[in-house]
């Protein structure tokens, strides 16, 4: 298939690399959102930055391509994107990760979340350790794990950065070095600890992950997510 790559950063180059091994050709590499033919395209994959991120969903399913996009912290927007797909009869996935790692530990996360429901006794937190040129904070895969517990525990009802109070989940953004991405989830008591982690060593399953999605939307129109793309959950 022919690929656009909205965004040809870290993300855009590995997704590249991957793409090409699956046979794909990528027919558009773009770092701004002049200068291209979208239409030149089967499919978009966005991985760019939160400003642009909406403006380049918008642009495809305007123009009838299909399109992935990985990018965090433009969710304000999410349901203006997910009503503009519906109006135009597009084809969409947002994912805060597109690993099948991670997917897998967003179940793991709820499960827990619904058993450590009945024991008040342990307060939840959650840490993300990322790269220091990460924009966004926290990050969008932290965000989903804490939307996961407030799903299944009754104990929270949201989230916040660095705040620890009543029915909050304190979410804790560290930026290290060149770290792909680390979450950690910790239930703590008076007397023990359980901690559940997500260590990607690599942006591959990332990347691999948006390259499945593509393929797998390509014959699709609608507002999907990785969980139906994966099958699992
Ligand atoms: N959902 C997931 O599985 C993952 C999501 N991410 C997210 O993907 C995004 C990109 O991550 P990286 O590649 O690490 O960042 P990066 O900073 O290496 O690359 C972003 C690229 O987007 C370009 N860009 C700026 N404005 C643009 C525009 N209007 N149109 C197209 N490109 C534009 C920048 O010049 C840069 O080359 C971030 O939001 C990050 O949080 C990263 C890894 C995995
Ligand atoms: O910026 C990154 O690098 C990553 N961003 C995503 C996020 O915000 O959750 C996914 C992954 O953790 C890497």
């Amino acid at each position: 298939m022919k690929i656009a790559l909205l965004g040809y950063g870290k993300m855009g180059k590995t997704i590249e690399e991957i793409a090409i091994q699956r046979g794909h050709e990528i027919v558009i590499k773009t770092s701004d959102e002049d200068g291209y033919d979208i239409t030149l395209a089967d499919v978009a994959i966005d991985f760019s930055v939160p400003k642009a991120a909406f403006f380049n969903i918008v642009n495809c399913l305007k123009h009838g391509v299909p399109v992935i996009s990985g990018t965090t912290g433009w969710l304000d927007n999410y349901e203006n994107a997910v009503n503009i797909c519906m109006e135009e009869n597009g084809a969409f996935i947002y994912a805060s990760n597109f690993s099948l790692g991670v997917n897998i530990f967003f179940e793991l996360n709820k499960q827990l979340a619904k058993m450590m429901s009945q024991l008040k006794q342990y307060n939840v937190t959650i840490e993300e350790i990322h790269h220091t040129q990460k924009l966004d904070a926290p990050s969008g895969t932290a965000i989903t794990l804490a939307e996961g517990i407030i799903s299944e525990h009754t104990a929270y009802s949201k989230w916040l950065l660095n705040e620890s109070k009543e029915q909050v989940i304190p979410i804790t953004a560290k930026r290290i070095d060149s770290v792909p991405g680390t979450h950690i989830i910790d239930y703590t008591s008076k007397t023990d600890s359980i901690q559940i982690t997500h260590t990607a060593h690599n942006r591959q399953g990332f990347a691999l992950g948006a390259i499945v999605a593509a393929e797998w939307i390509l014959d699709k129109k609608g507002v999907y997510t990785m969980k139906d793309v994966l099958n699992i959950g």
